[in-house]
């Protein structure tokens, strides 16, 4: 890095599933030439892994005994973030029904996490210009000294109606959004009550409630709060 380069700049944005936080993180990254991790997409790509491997997901020993076992790498450009899994293309299988019935209780392992944010660190530390991060412990855990931390929240029947626009999107049967709604509630209790790294808001991290915002609204907002922080480098 040339001696004037600004310094990387560090973004961690958390919250609940259908809060905006991959397609926030995403634009706001490629709009300032940032690169973009999306932790949600390796804790399930582990998941598959287990789900492919015979591990049973509900017998948390199995699961740390396997934790290290897979290779998963993750692509950080905003225009085209890729996973695979030990060489493999795993962006589609990831995002089944299967996976995220399971993605919880797998990430709640305490070997799986030592794991995936030994890989996250990794993954920050090496971009260039500076990333933006989203999940669910990366201000609390991961990234405790990013630049800025956002929390994301809209309401449940909000984040119901966005994902069901993503199933109907893909062409299933008509989405029932209560089962939506409730499915949803019970991934986020199960993620924030987990022991190890729950889902929680940083003590100094922005909260932005997303609900009667449009994504382009969000996305401006977390650009000119990124701004305003280099500014004030
Ligand atoms: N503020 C918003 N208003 C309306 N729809 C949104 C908003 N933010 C995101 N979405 C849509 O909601 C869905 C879920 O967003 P996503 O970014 O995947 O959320 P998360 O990563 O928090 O689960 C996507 O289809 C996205 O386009
Ligand atoms: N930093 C993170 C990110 C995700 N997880 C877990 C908990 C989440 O329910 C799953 C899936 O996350 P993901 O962001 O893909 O979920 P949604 O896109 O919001 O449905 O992974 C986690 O424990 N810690």
């Amino acid at each position: 890095m040339s001696p004037d380069a600004p310094a990387p700049v560090i973004v961690a944005i958390d919250g609940p599933s259908g809060t905006g936080k991959s397609s926030t993180s995403r634009a706001v990254a490629a709009k300032l030439g940032l690169s973009y991790l999306d932790t949600g997409a390796q804790y399930r790509a582990i998941t598959w892994w287990m789900l492919t491997h015979g591990i049973d997901v509900r017998d948390a020993e199995a699961v740390a005994a396997a934790a290290d076992r897979p290779e998963i790498l993750s692509g950080t450009d905003p225009a085209e973030p890729t996973i695979t899994v030990d060489g493999t293309d795993a962006s589609g299988p990831i995002r089944t029904q299967e996976v995220t019935g399971a993605v919880s209780a797998v990430s709640a392992v305490p070997a799986v996490r030592t794991r995936i944010t030994e890989l996250q660190r990794a993954i920050a530390a090496g971009a260039p210009t500076g990333i933006v991060v989203e999940g669910r412990d990366i201000g609390t855990t991961v990234l405790p000294d990013a630049d800025l931390k956002i929390f994301l929240t809209a309401s449940p029947e909000a984040r119901a109606a966005r994902r069901g626009g993503e199933l109907k999107g893909s062409g299933g049967r008509p989405v029932d959004l209560d089962a939506t709604r409730e499915a949803l509630l019970r991934r986020d209790a199960a993620d924030a009550g987990r022991k190890t790294s729950p889902l929680r808001k940083a003590d100094d991290a922005v909260e932005v409630d997303t609900t009667e915002l449009t994504l382009e609204q969000v996305i401006e907002c977390v650009v000119t709060l990124i701004e305003e922080k280099q500014q004030a480098r």
